[in-house]
């Protein structure tokens, strides 16, 4: 490492989930002081030895971060990047430089992360660092009551947004090489369709959303075949902070005008629902800031700890349990890093109730297949769905009715289960129920061409509502749900905003005055670097 010039009271800017200079408070801060700003990024090996860290959020960070220095070097400073403890690399380079303040967002993070920034308050104190934090946007950290959260978070979200830096007064600038995958134990990744992080992708995934490919989004967003396109697939960015969700609301809401104004409705009742899913995060991250994870006996949890090697959950993460949309979305899911809502939902729902393992391993194993990892979306939904907390039941997902609803077409399965695929498509959904002859003509073998279904899923499903009502209302008769009368149609009509909400367990809200029906409050400031809000594209014009 290679230091070629020295200051004293220098600003350090601390990058985490955060990577760009668009719209970000803490490096804003740091250049108005006036000193020397030290951009930094620090690769923690505990942080990557966790479970939920893997090989493909890695990658995404890499490209997040050579794009992060070049905005950075633009602006006349260069990202220095060390690996290790954070406690140690801050006071190291306090010795070298005498640290004035120390800029960066809070974190809501996983228990480890919250450790650390507690050990990093405690040294600044002690060494005599101004620590400045910004909260994210609508995140409130020692939050007592929820009455104004609404309020203050669309306050926050209709803010001008931060302009990036136009010059970078340097502290530093730090030649060496940045760490591989392979110094924290990150083996190959067989994640071919991963998403490319960086902010140009997200820029890029924003614009043709909001310009195009969202539309149907209303419709189609829980379809696994189309939704990969139909989806606005920000989650990484938003993520790891490429792109501000500031940034994504405000450029959604003036699209969303834009349609409004051209009688669009279909795409602007898509954006509606957009925005309404950048609100459900923000409460998300807001609940996972306020309660930790339940703790193992606690009461709030009451399934057997599933061992490491438990054949179920094998099957279940390597996709071969015998349910073809619970396999083709596993499989899908290791090769993309990426799936849409309802089927993540699936997915940790079959797991913890039809299979009945702990909530644990299964949101591990899964918070490392998904790209887009973020901890106060994916512990307060594994939560949920899990029915250990929440005002009301989980909903126990069948996954046939899904495959049947979703992918009434097969084509998500037939892409992902090629050795179903030529099994018609009343079977293709449940091929346990197919006749001999049918399963011989498409070549299919349980137990050697594919697994026998490994539960039978209505009946553990029956079974865990039941289990789960006696934890949660004990003595209350349990209410028998109805089974089915009619086979389900081919494809339903999408949930009602009011049920997916009560799905994902988040507060239905009436369209009320805070609420994003309401106009922004003050001008809504243009982004230099998103350009004009989409034109509207003749063929899409009502
Ligand atoms: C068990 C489980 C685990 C999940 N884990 C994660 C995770 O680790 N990281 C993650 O970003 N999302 C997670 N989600 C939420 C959701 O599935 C993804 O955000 C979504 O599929 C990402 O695709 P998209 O960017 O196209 O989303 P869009 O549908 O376009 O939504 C836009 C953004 O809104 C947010 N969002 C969408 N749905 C939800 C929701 N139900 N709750 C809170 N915020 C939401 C995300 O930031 C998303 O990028 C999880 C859901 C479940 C059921």
């Amino acid at each position: 490492m290679f230091y070629f010039c020295s200051m004293k009271n220098v600003h350090l800017v601390w990058f985490r989930r955060d990577l760009r200079v668009h719209d970000h408070a803490a490096l804003a801060a740091a250049v108005a002081s006036g000193a020397p700003v030290l951009p930094l990024y620090i690769f923690e090996r505990d942080s990557w030895a966790l479970p939920e860290h893997s090989r493909r959020q890695f990658d995404f960070l890499m490209d997040s971060l050579t794009e992060l220095d070049e905005a950075l070097t633009e602006r006349g400073a260069r990202l220095i990047v060390r690996k290790g403890d954070a406690l140690d690399v801050l006071a190291d380079l306090h010795r070298r430089h005498g640290i004035e303040a120390i800029h960066m967002y809070e974190e809501t993070g996983l228990p480890w992360t919250r450790a650390r920034d507690r050990a990093v308050r405690r040294w600044a104190v002690q060494a005599g660092i101004s620590l400045r934090e910004q909260s994210q946007p609508g995140i409130l950290r020692g939050l007592k009551g929820h009455d104004d959260w609404t309020s203050r978070w669309a306050e926050a979200l209709n803010a001008p947004r931060i302009k990036a830096p136009e010059s970078i007064r340097a502290a530093t600038q730090a030649a060496g090489p940045w760490p591989i995958a392979e110094d924290f134990c990150l083996g190959p990744d067989d994640c071919a369709g991963r998403q490319t992080g960086g902010r140009t992708a997200g820029v890029e995934l924003l614009r043709s959303f909001l310009a195009g490919r969202g539309r149907r989004y209303q419709q189609d967003a829980d379809r696994p075949a189309i939704s990969e396109t139909t989806g606005s697939r920000l989650s990484p960015h938003l993520a790891f902070g490429t792109v501000s969700v500031r940034e994504a609301w405000q450029a959604a809401a003036r699209a969303r005008a834009a349609y409004v104004q051209d009688g669009d409705t279909t795409f602007a009742a898509s954006l509606t629902d957009f925005l309404e899913r950048l609100e459900w995060r923000a409460r998300s991250i807001q609940s996972f800031e306020d309660r930790p994870l339940p703790q193992t006996g606690s009461g709030e949890d009451f399934r057997p700890e599933a061992a490491a090697d438990d054949p179920r959950l094998a099957a279940w993460i390597d996709g071969r349990t015998g349910f073809p949309l619970i396999d083709a979305c596993m499989r899908a899911l290791r090769e993309t890093g990426w799936l849409n809502f309802r089927m993540r939902a699936m997915l940790i729902g079959f797991a913890s109730c039809q299979l009945w393992m702990d909530w644990r391993l299964p949101a591990e194993r899964l918070g490392a297949l998904f790209t887009d990892f973020e901890p106060g979306i994916h512990y307060p939904q594994v939560i949920a769905q899990a029915g250990l907390r929440g005002r009301r039941m989980p909903v126990v997902r069948n996954p046939v009715r899904l495959s049947q609803q979703l992918d009434p077409d097969g084509v998500f399965i037939r892409r992902w289960v090629p050795e179903l695929a030529a099994l018609p498509d009343a079977y293709l959904h449940a091929p346990w129920d197919a006749p001999k002859a049918e399963l011989a003509r498409a070549g299919v073998i349980f137990g050697q061409t594919y697994p026998m279904r490994m539960v039978d899923h209505a009946a553990a499903a029956r079974e865990a509502r039941e289990r789960i009502a006696r934890v949660r209302h004990p003595g209350r008769p349990l209410q028998k749900r109805p089974e089915p009368k009619q086979p389900a149609p081919k494809a339903a009509p999408r949930p009602s905003r009011r049920s997916e909400a009560k799905q994902a367990d988040l507060p239905f809200r009436s369209r009320r005055p805070n609420g994003i029906r309401r106009p922004a409050r003050g001008p809504v400031q243009l982004s230099f670097d998103l350009g004009q809000p989409p034109s509207v594209p003749e063929s899409q014009s009502v």
